[in-house]
């Protein structure tokens, strides 16, 4: 088994998977130098796996948000699928030390580049668990030996028997490139103390193999909790995923795929874990200048001059030439259709930590207009038309200017000033049929709920709000309210 130089449980060195001991195999690595030569191919490849995920977004079933401390016995007793059974004694007989580290329950996730498995973690009690936020002693403790993980464990009495932990062990597939799966180990090591992002606990590679192995967090399928969210239930939500957000683009890192399936949510204990950094990277990688980052008066020079260079040459008309020479436009489109932000459709070339803060806000709609998902494009053309019926043409022209795009349309449904937030939620709530004046009107703390998501699903990304400036804003002020609410109490038992 070759195991990453963290110690298991405690990471303290830079995260390098060796590849010394068993070189992973060519095919892998070929099918995915080619996908990772080309950005286009590349989000191509993703989109067919999101395409898939957007119809069946949750991966898990209701009974799958078992406490780690109370759902092992269901689950247990949970009959598991044959082929899935088969699956995963593969994997343990895989890695040779697994069963002694490792005691495989059940599949609680399936993407296009993992499985993911529900584990009891066997050697929990020998090692530093400073990642582990339920535990009662959060002391930091040195670390044993790595020659303890070999050790005899010693027979546990009835009495002494402690209770099991769990652990997520992410099996990612040898069709990811070598590349890719560094890339995500290393986004998770340098987040392992971020706040509200699931750490890596350890990483095991075994000829083209890779297991991550994270926390297991107890969450439940956001198609269960949605619907009946309050609007001080999404104040929590948000409050917990902007944390997430902000940890992450502190350090620099775009997500790249927020959405409800990354956000593991616990709505009891009212806190949440950001998973799943498979699109993650760094901003500023693969970055070509793009007008959206100039200033505003060079952005109009440009723009004139390119509209006078068009009309001395061809007119300016509309629509597009039958046989277009220009190079396509290539631009990292990776992330879930129906999340991707209005830059990453128009192809902007130097894309921002600010395309996830567009992608929390598509939750924050879909909660508002209780409908998931939301949007429903078949491609990115499609989602630029969704987007455009809500924003309207003008909003639109103008956001892909920024990033140097005409945008145009004929389409009847798209009108030229779009529809504001309170009447797309007055209308996908059903309270606009005018005959009662107060349930078509919205709440003042929707009204709040609503400028938020303005703020957040600004076209602009220059304008549109960050996580840190998020996390002072009104809507997000839940700590302080919990907080006089508590005080409050107290003094009434005083
Ligand atoms: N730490 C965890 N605790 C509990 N469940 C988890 C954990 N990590 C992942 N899962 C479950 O496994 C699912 C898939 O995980 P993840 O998103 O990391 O894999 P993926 O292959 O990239 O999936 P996708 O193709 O859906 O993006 C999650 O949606 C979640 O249900």
């Amino acid at each position: 088994m070759a195991m990453a130089t963290t110690n298991r449980h405690l990471a303290k060195e830079p995260f390098n998977i060796h590849e010394d001991e068993i070189p992973l195999d060519d095919a892998s690595t070929q099918s995915h130098t080619q996908c990772d030569d080309d950005d286009a191919d590349n989000a191509e490849d993703y989109e067919d796996h999101l395409d898939d995920e957007a119809e069946d977004d949750g991966h898990e079933t209701p009974d799958e948000d078992g406490d780690s401390d109370s759902s092992s016995a269901s689950d247990e007793n949970e009959p598991i699928d044959l082929t899935v059974q088969h699956d995963m004694e593969k994997l343990q007989t895989t890695f040779p030390d697994f069963k002694d580290n490792y005691r495989l329950i059940k599949r609680i996730g399936e993407g296009t580049f993992s499985t993911v498995y529900k584990a009891e973690d066997m050697q929990y009690h020998r090692y530093d668990n400073k990642w582990d936020i339920d535990a009662k002693d959060h002391q930091w403790t040195p670390p044993p030996l790595r020659s303890a993980l070999h050790a005899k464990s010693e027979p546990m009495s009835r009495h002494t028997r402690r209770k099991p932990k769990f652990v997520a062990i992410k099996k990612i597939y040898v069709t990811s490139s070598p590349a890719r799966i560094l890339n995500e180990l290393e986004l998770l090591h340098d987040l392992k103390d971020s706040l509200s992002v699931c750490p890596l606990i350890t990483a095991f590679r075994h000829a083209d193999q890779v297991l991550a192995i994270l926390p297991y967090f107890r969450h439940q399928d956001f198609r269960r909790y949605y619907p009946n969210m309050t609007i001080y239930d999404m104040r929590v939500y948000f409050r917990s995923l902007f944390t997430a957000l902000a940890a992450v683009h502190e350090k620099g890192i775009i997500h790249r795929d927020i959405k409800p399936t990354n956000f593991l949510y616990d709505p009891e204990k009212k806190r949440g874990v950001l998973v799943d950094f498979g699109l993650a990277e760094r901003e500023g990688t693969d970055c070509k200048p793009c007008l959206c980052h100039e200033d505003r008066q060079v952005r109009k020079q440009r723009l004139h001059q390119s509209v006078a260079f068009s009309s001395a040459h061809a007119g300016p008309q509309p629509g597009y030439p039958k046989n277009d020479t220009r190079p396509s436009r290539r631009a990292n489109r990776a992330g879930t259709r129906g999340f991707r932000a209005p830059e990453v459709l128009f192809k902007c070339t130097e894309q921002t930590t600010k395309i996830d803060i567009w992608s929390a806000g598509v939750i924050l709609l879909t909660i508002l207009c209780k409908r998931f998902p939301f949007f429903n494009s078949a491609d990115d053309v499609e989602a630029m038309i969704e987007i455009a019926t809500i924003f309207g043409s003008k909003r639109m022209k103008q956001a892909g200017q920024l990033h140097g795009c005409m945008f145009d349309t004929n389409i009847p449904t798209i009108g030229v000033q779009g529809f504001s937030f309170e009447k797309i939620m007055l209308w996908s709530t059903c309270r606009s049929d005018g005959k009662d004046a107060k349930t078509n009107a919205l709440t003042e703390e929707e009204r709040g709920a609503i400028e938020f998501l303005t703020r957040c699903m600004d076209l602009d990304p220059g304008r549109r709000i960050s996580a840190e400036e998020a996390l002072r804003h009104e809507f997000l002020q839940v700590d302080r309210e919990e907080e006089a609410e508590m005080d409050e109490e107290e003094v009434m038992m005083l």
